[in-house]
C-alpha cells in the first residue's frame, strides 16, 4: 500500500516533470490575443530599450565629475576646464533623467495598454468557451469556480504582466547592459558580480516553483470558496428557509482559512526569496568595495571608473532584488494562468461534423417538426442505458405528452433532442435529418424550450423576452407577451416592456416567469416544442393562465411535453409512456396522472 502510494506520487511526479511548465502554459494561453496589440507592445519595447540606456547612461556624469575634480584638487589641469565639465555633467544628469522617466511613462502606458487588451480578449474568449461548453463539463465544475477563472484568475495574469512583466524586461535588459560596460570596464573585478548572479537566478527559480505550486493550492480553494458562497447566493431562499445559513457560514469559515495558510505559504516564500537576495547583494557588494579600492590603488581603475562600478552594482542589483519580487507574483500568476489553460483544455466545445448543413429552411405549405427515433440507446457515462433501442415517432405538428416514474429518463429525451448528448447507438431525426448531421445552431434555433423552472436575467422584461430572437421588434415582442397572457404585466407596470426584470425574475410570480419564457419560445416561432414540466409547483390560478399560454405556443407545433398534468394531458393528440428503456402508447384517454402509470403497452410507430 505505501510502496503504492510511493510510486503513485512518483508517477505524478514524472508526469507533472513532461508537462509544459505553469508559466509557458500562462503565456500559450495569451500568445493568440496578442496580435492586434502587436504595434503598441513594440512601441513598449522600444521604450523599455530607451529607459535601460538611460539607466546605463546614469552614473557616468558623476563619473566625469570625480575623475575631473580629484586631479583639479590636487593641481593638475583639466582639459576644457572645470567649470565646463560640472556645466556638462550637471546638464547631462538632467537630459539622462528626463530621458528615462519620458521612456518609463511610455513604456508602462503601452504595457498597461497591451496587457488590458490581450486580457480582454483572453476573458472574453474564456468566457465564450465556457458557454459553449458541452455540458457534460458543467455537470463536473461549479459555477461559482468558473466565474473566478474568468475574472479574478485571467486580472491576475493581467495585472501580473503589467506590475511584474514589464519590468522583469527592464531588469533583464538592463541587467544584461551592465554587465558589458563592466566587462569592459574591469573583467576582474566583473568576475564577482558574474559569480554571485547565477546564485540568486538559481535561488529565485527554485522558490518560483514553490510559489507557484502554492498559489495553485491558494486559487483551488479560492474556486472552490467562490462555489460554496455561489450555491449559497443562489438558494438563499432554502438557506433561510431551513436556518442554515450558521452551518453554512462555519463551513465556509473552515475552508477560508484553509485557503489563508496556502496564501500566507506563498507570501512568506516571497519574502524569504527578497531577503536571501539582499544577502547575497550585500555579499557582492562588500566585496567590490574591497577588492575595487585595492584595483583603484593598483591602477587598474581609475576613482570614478569605481564609483561607476559601485553604482552599477547598486543599480543592476537592485533589479535583482525586484527579480526576486517579481518571481514571487510572476509564478502566483503562473498558477492562475495553469487554471485558465485548464479550463480551455476541458471545457470542449460541441463540435458540428465537417459535412454537418444546417437545417433546410421550411417551404410554405409543408408542415415541419417531426421527430423520428430510431433504434436509440443512450446511458450517461459507464451508467446502465436509459433508452435501449427505443422508438419514438412524432408527426409533423403532433401534441405528444410524455409520462413515466421520476428518473426513468423523461428529460433525457429532450436533451437528445437538443443534442446536448449524443446516443451510444441509433438515430435522432428532426424532419428526416440525423441531428448528428445537422449544424449545431440551425437545430437550436428550430426549437424552444420551456421549463419546469424558467431562467430570467437581470435586465428589462423586453430584453428576457428578446432572447428568443435576438433581431425581433419591440411590437414582436409585445406580440408574444400578450399572446403569453402577460397584456395585464405590460399595461400595468408605468415602463411597461422596459419594465426591470431582477436577477432570476424574483420579483414575478411563478406563473408570470413561466409566461415570460413561454413569450420568449413564440417569439422564437420554433418548429419544434419541448416543454418539460411546465407548470409543476404553480398554483390554480397561474396554472390556468400558463396552460393559455402553452396553448399558443403549441398551436400547429410539434410539442413533446413531459407532464403529468391532465388538464395539460387531455389537450395532447397522444400519450407516450417511457418504461424500461422504451416508449410505449398509452390507450386514448387514460385515468392520469399515477406516480407510475400502466396502461397496455403498444410499442410506439406511426
Ligand atoms: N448529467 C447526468 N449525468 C449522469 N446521470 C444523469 C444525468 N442526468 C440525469 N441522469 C440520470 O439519468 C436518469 C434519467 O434522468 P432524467 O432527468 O432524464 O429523468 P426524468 O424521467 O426526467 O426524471 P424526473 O421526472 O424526476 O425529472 C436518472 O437516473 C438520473 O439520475
Amino acid at each position: 500500500m505505501g510502496r503504492e502510494t510511493r510510486s503513485s506520487r512518483i508517477c505524478a511526479t514524472a508526469q507533472r516533470a513532461r508537462e509544459p511548465s505553469p508559466l509557458r502554459r500562462t503565456l500559450g494561453v495569451l500568445r493568440p490575443h496578442l496580435p492586434g496589440s502587436g504595434r503598441l507592445a513594440a512601441l513598449g519595447v522600444l521604450a523599455v530599450l530607451a529607459e535601460v540606456v538611460a539607466r546605463l547612461l546614469e552614473p557616468w556624469p558623476v563619473s566625469w565629475v570625480i575623475d575631473g575634480v580629484i586631479p583639479s584638487v590636487i593641481g593638475q589641469p583639466v582639459a576644457g576646464g572645470i567649470p565646463r565639465l560640472l556645466i556638462g555633467a550637471a546638464v547631462a544628469v538632467v537630459l539622462v533623467a528626463a530621458l528615462r522617466a519620458g521612456a518609463a511613462y511610455l513604456s508602462t502606458l503601452a504595457f498597461a495598454n497591451v496587457g488590458a487588451q490581450v486580457t480582454t480578449r483572453l476573458r472574453a474568449h474564456v468566457h465564450e468557451r465556457l458557454l459553449g461548453a458541452q455540458l457534460s463539463f458543467h455537470d463536473r465544475m461549479r459555477s461559482g469556480d468558473l466565474v473566478t477563472r474568468v475574472v479574478s484568475d485571467v486580472g491576475r495574469v493581467q495585472e501580473a504582466g503589467v506590475t511584474a512583466g514589464l519590468p522583469l524586461l527592464a531588469n533583464v535588459l538592463t541587467v544584461v547592459g551592465m554587465l558589458v560596460v563592466v566587462v569592459i570596464l574591469d573583467p576582474i573585478l566583473a568576475l564577482v558580480v558574474l559569480g554571485v548572479l547565477p546564485l540568486i537566478l538559481i535561488s529565485g527559480r527554485l522558490t518560483g516553483s514553490r510559489i507557484t505550486s502554492a498559489s495553485r493550492q491558494q486559487r483551488k480553494r479560492e474556486g472552490e470558496l467562490a462555489g460554496d458562497a455561489g450555491e449559497a447566493f443562489a438558494a438563499v431562499h432554502t438557506v433561510q428557509a431551513y436556518g442554515i445559513g450558521a452551518h453554512l457560514g462555519q463551513r465556509f469559515a473552515n475552508a477560508n482559512v484553509k485557503g489563508l495558510k496556502d496564501g500566507v505559504k506563498a507570501k512568506r516564500l516571497s519574502a524569504g526569496l527578497e531577503r536571501r537576495t539582499d544577502l547575497l547583494v550585500g555579499l557582492a557588494t562588500g566585496v567590490v568595495l574591497g577588492f575595487g579600492g585595492w584595483r583603484v590603488l593598483a591602477g587598474a581603475i581609475t576613482p570614478g571608473e569605481l564609483v561607476v562600478f559601485i553604482t552599477y552594482l547598486k543599480t543592476t542589483f537592485k533589479p535583482l532584488r525586484d527579480l526576486a519580487k517579481h518571481t514571487g507574483r510572476i509564478a502566483r500568476a503562473a498558477a492562475s494562468g495553469e487554471r485558465i489553460a485548464d479550463t480551455l483544455d476541458q471545457a470542449m466545445p460541441v463540435r458540428d461534423r465537417t459535412w454537418a448543413r444546417p437545417l433546410p429552411a421550411r417551404r410554405p405549405g409543408l408542415s415541419v417538426g417531426a421527430v423520428d427515433l430510431r433504434n436509440v440507446t443512450f446511458g450517461y457515462g459507464d451508467a446502465a442505458p436509459i433508452l435501449r433501442r427505443a422508438e419514438l415517432h412524432v408527426r409533423a405538428g403532433e401534441r405528444v405528452a410524455l409520462i413515466g416514474p421520476s428518473g426513468v429518463g423523461k428529460s433525457t429525451l429532450i436533451n437528445l433532442l437538443l443534442r446536448f448528448i449524443e446516443p451510444r447507438g441509433g438515430v435522432v431525426e428532426l424532419d428526416g435529418h440525423d441531428v448528428q448531421d445537422v449544424r449545431l445552431d440551425s437545430l437550436r434555433e428550430a426549437s424552444a424550450v420551456v421549463l419546469q423552472e424558467s431562467v430570467l436575467f437581470a435586465g428589462t422584461l423586453a430584453e428576457n423576452v428578446r432572447l428568443g430572437r435576438l433581431d425581433a421588434t419591440d411590437a414582436e415582442v409585445e406580440a408574444a407577451l400578450r399572446a403569453a397572457a402577460l397584456g395585464a404585466l405590460i399595461d400595468g407596470h408605468p415602463r411597461g416592456l422596459d419594465q426591470p426584470i431582477t436577477e432570476k425574475g424574483s420579483t414575478l410570480s411563478g406563473g408570470q416567469r413561466q409566461r415570460v419564457a413561454i413569450a420568449r419560445a413564440l417569439l422564437r416561432n420554433p418548429r419544434l416544442v419541448l416543454l418539460d414540466e411546465p407548470t409543476t409547483g404553480l398554483d390554480e390560478a397561474s396554472r390556468a393562465e400558463v396552460l393559455e399560454a402553452l396553448h399558443h405556443l403549441a398551436d400547429g407545433r410539434t410539442t413533446i411535453l413531459v407532464t403529468h398534468d391532465t388538464d395539460l394531458l387531455s389537450r395532447v393528440d397522444r400519450v407516450v409512456e417511457l418504461r424500461d428503456g422504451r416508449f410505449v402508447e398509452c390507450p386514448a384517454r387514460l385515468p392520469l396522472p399515477t406516480p407510475n402509470p400502466t396502461p397496455n403497452p403498444v410499442e410506439v410507430s406511426r
